[in-house]
């Protein structure tokens, strides 16, 4: 098995390029269906959903847009915990047919938080598409509508997901190895 290494760590290989890509370019095909004539507004959070939305918004044919979004999380002055903004969001989402595309939805925090933000500004419909969940580890339950891969909680690497700030750039999808 070719292991490689992102800082300290050991990653094995768990899904090539070639499935993500089949999977990806599946994912693109539904979407095409679902959104036909609505003009769909693709939100993908940054960073690590930046090459998943890349290559899924490749394959879109239909008309639709995309707007890269990160969010920022600070501790509220009250005792309400984290509160999460979106910065970048440049495109009105009134009317508009959301789709949120993450790369990972892992204990479901981040869309629980942001998502409210969302539907506060009313949009005409909005759904989730995600490349990876990992349904073991999610302790804040999602509706998920599209989701490409459910993968055990196990920690992922590569594909613009990162390790500690590295290893975005790996093409395909490494799993962290456990010596034993
Ligand atoms: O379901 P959760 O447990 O909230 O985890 C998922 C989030 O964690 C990662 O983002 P991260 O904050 O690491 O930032 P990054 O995208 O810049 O790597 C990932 O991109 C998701 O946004
Ligand atoms: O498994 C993961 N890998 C990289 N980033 C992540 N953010 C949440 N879970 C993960």
């Amino acid at each position: 098995m070719q292991l490689v290494q992102v800082r300290d760590k050991q990653f094995e290989p768990y899904l090539s390029e070639a499935v993500i890509l089949q999977k990806v370019k599946g994912l693109a095909a539904q979407l095409n269906k679902d959104y036909e004539g609505k003009k769909p507004l693709l939100i993908a959070i940054l960073n690590g959903s930046f090459i998943f939305a890349a290559d899924l918004f490749k394959h879109m044919t239909i008309e639709a847009e995309i707007s890269f979004i990160k969010l920022a999380s600070y501790k509220g002055t009250r005792s309400s915990g984290h509160v999460i903004t979106a910065i970048g969001l440049d495109t009105e989402v009134t009317n508009r047919h959301v789709i949120v595309i993450e790369d990972i939805i892992d204990t479901g925090k981040t869309l629980t938080a942001f998502l409210p933000q969302l539907y506060n500004q009313q949009p005409a419909s909005l759904k989730i598409a995600v490349l990876l969940h990992k349904p073991e580890a999610t302790v804040y339950p999602i509706a998920i509508d599209y989701c490409c891969f459910t993968i055990p909680d196990k920690f992922v690497v590569g594909y613009g997901l990162d390790y500690d700030g590295f290893g975005r750039n790996l093409p395909a999808i490494y799993q962290l190895h456990e010596e034993g």
